[in-house]
């Protein structure tokens, strides 16, 4: 058998310390390993369907892969002389100090392989359904969680989200011919909290089985953390508490965890209350936090960025715009460029914004004082209420990240967002509110001519259209005070005759064309 065939299959399955890069870029083994060659060459490894009375999961227990790669949480941005860290096994949320965590990877051993070695791994894994790699999020585990147990994960094949050109509305509202979305809220349960979600549910699954104190998964949320936490709890029969600000997310959202068999409570207060009880019961209870603060959230995530490049066939594009709330996810996106630089996958990171509702706009704010000191804010009502946070948690991992991408804060306000949103929608997109705060991020720094015509740019779209089902309504509707909803599209009234119809059919086509 070709050596390059070989490895093609094995790699697939793991990463081997055996592989050399060739001058002309090729992988192959290490003519003296052959103990690896034999196991790789076994039929076990070989990929044929597998027996009928075998399912994915146990066709993955016979991987008998092993490798050197670990991880371990530190305190976040650390000092290099520090010596805190624990094990992810560890019950653990904050470091010493009280200050964030992060999950440190052994990069001097994730180094021993090049970046054509990582790019062709990934790249080999994408579209399959070989456990657990068919996920987006898990095709990249030896960077994620590389010491879990294959048979742990819980996973919805999550992750892999279109990169959509949006070709249209860039040629029409921007000027620009190479603006694409990236729709992480096509997914599972319709937002990106699904990519943090399988990585904290699996790390869970793996505490219990090792009898860790661990009765439930808890969490604060406005609305798509919950609807992740419950199907994830719920697809590996873990008990799931969810914390919700009362009346202030959408129907859609709400109905998630109560479908999925959730214990939910509905609080009267907004989601910084809710987050703050939320630490509370969990500090007395055997409830694991669920939140972004907890930074296992972090490294499912951080997929999103890994998966754009390889989208762009590691291509870095200029500009990524994320909308922010609790602010874990711009760090996130942040922290999977990274990763791909000092790994060798490519040799720069794009420029980050992070995007905010002027009506919770507490980053904004810090960003506009010159990062002068840090102020919580009480956040406003918002169309986009998965935002509507004013302390938000991971405030010193979004400074980290914007400062050290040459990052920038922007905000849109109600009717901006909604004409944005409103815009999208008319060119075949079906957005969220959030991504119309990130589109009106990008409509200003085009104006100002800070994002040129041609600048490579990546909009992430965090929920699905369909969870906002009312915002829109009531924006068609004209039904917004104080707004003009420029771009409305109300249905048209008509009478059931031919006539009518005709009439207002005419009318309408007059108005398209001309000619008619
Ligand atoms: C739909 C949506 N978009 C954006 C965000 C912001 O993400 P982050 O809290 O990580 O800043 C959230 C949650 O906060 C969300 O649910
Ligand atoms: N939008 C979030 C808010 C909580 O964010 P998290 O990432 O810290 O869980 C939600 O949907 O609850």
């Amino acid at each position: 058998m070709a050596a390059s065939s070989c490895m093609l299959r094995s790699s697939f399955l793991f990463p081997n310390p055996n592989l050399h890069q060739q001058s002309n870029g090729v992988v192959s083994f290490s003519p003296i390993k052959a103990t690896y060659d034999a196991i790789s060459q076994s039929p076990q490894l070989q990929k044929h369907r597998r027996p009928a009375d075998e399912n994915i999961r146990q066709e993955a227990r016979r991987d008998i892969s092993s490798h050197n790669l670990s991880a371990r949480y530190v305190p976040f941005n650390a000092d290099s002389n520090s010596s805190e860290w624990y094990s992810l096994d560890e019950i653990i949320y904050r470091s010493q100090s009280g200050g964030l965590l992060d999950v440190q990877h052994d990069m001097d051993a994730l180094k021993k392989f090049d970046g054509q070695y990582w790019r062709s791994l990934f790249d080999s894994r994408v579209g399959k359904t070989t456990w657990p790699y068919g996920s987006g999020v898990w095709s990249k585990k030896e960077w994620v969680l590389p010491e879990i147990d294959s048979d742990d994960i819980v996973s919805a094949f999550e992750g892999n989200s279109n990169l959509f050109w949006a070709e249209r509305f860039g040629k029409q509202f921007l000027g620009m011919n190479d603006l694409w979305v990236k729709h992480c809220g096509i997914s599972h349960t319709g937002s990106f909290k699904d990519l943090g979600m399988t990585v904290l549910v699996s790390q869970v699954n793996r505490l219990r089985k090792m009898h860790k104190p661990v009765v439930g998964v808890g969490c604060a949320s406005t609305g798509d953390t919950s609807a992740a936490l419950s199907a994830y709890c719920a697809s590996a029969g873990i008990p799931s508490i969810v914390f919700l600000p009362a009346n202030k997310i959408s129907m859609a959202q709400l109905v998630q965890p109560i479908a999925n068999g959730a214990f939910v409570l509905s609080i009267d207060t907004d989601f910084d209350g809710c987050m703050q009880l939320i630490r509370e019961v969990t500090a007395e209870l055997p409830i694991y936090l669920a939140n972004s603060l907890n930074s296992l959230r972090l490294e499912g995530q951080k997929t999103a960025a890994i998966e754009i490049l390889q989208q762009f066939e590691w291509e870095v594009p200029e500009w990524v715009i994320v909308p922010g709330g609790n602010l874990g996810n711009i760090y996130a996106f942040y922290k999977g460029f990274q990763m791909c630089k000092e790994l060798g996958l490519v040799d720069r990171i794009p420029r980050l914004v992070c995007a905010q509702a002027a009506n919770a706009n507490p980053l904004y704010l810090h960003y506009k004082s010159g990062w002068k000191d840090f102020k919580p804010i009480r956040a406003n009502t918002t169309f986009a209420s998965a935002i509507q946070i004013g302390d938000p948690v991971s405030i010193d991992r979004a400074v980290f990240a914007l400062k050290n991408s040459n990052g920038i804060v922007e905000e849109a306000t109600e009717e901006e967002l909604m004409d944005a949103m409103a815009q999208a929608d008319s060119t075949g997109m079906f957005i969220c509110p959030h991504t119309g705060v990130a589109l009106t991020a990008l409509c200003k720094l085009r104006k100002t001519g800070v994002i040129g015509p041609t600048d490579r740019t990546v909009v992430v779209s965090t929920a699905h259209g369909l969870k906002f089902t009312d915002s829109k309504v009531d924006y068609h509707s004209k039904e917004i005070k104080n707004m003009e909803c420029r771009f409305a599209n109300p249905p048209v009234q008509v009478k059931a005759d031919f006539g009518s119809v005709m009439d207002v059919l005419k009318k309408y086509l007059l108005s398209k064309n001309s000619r008619f």
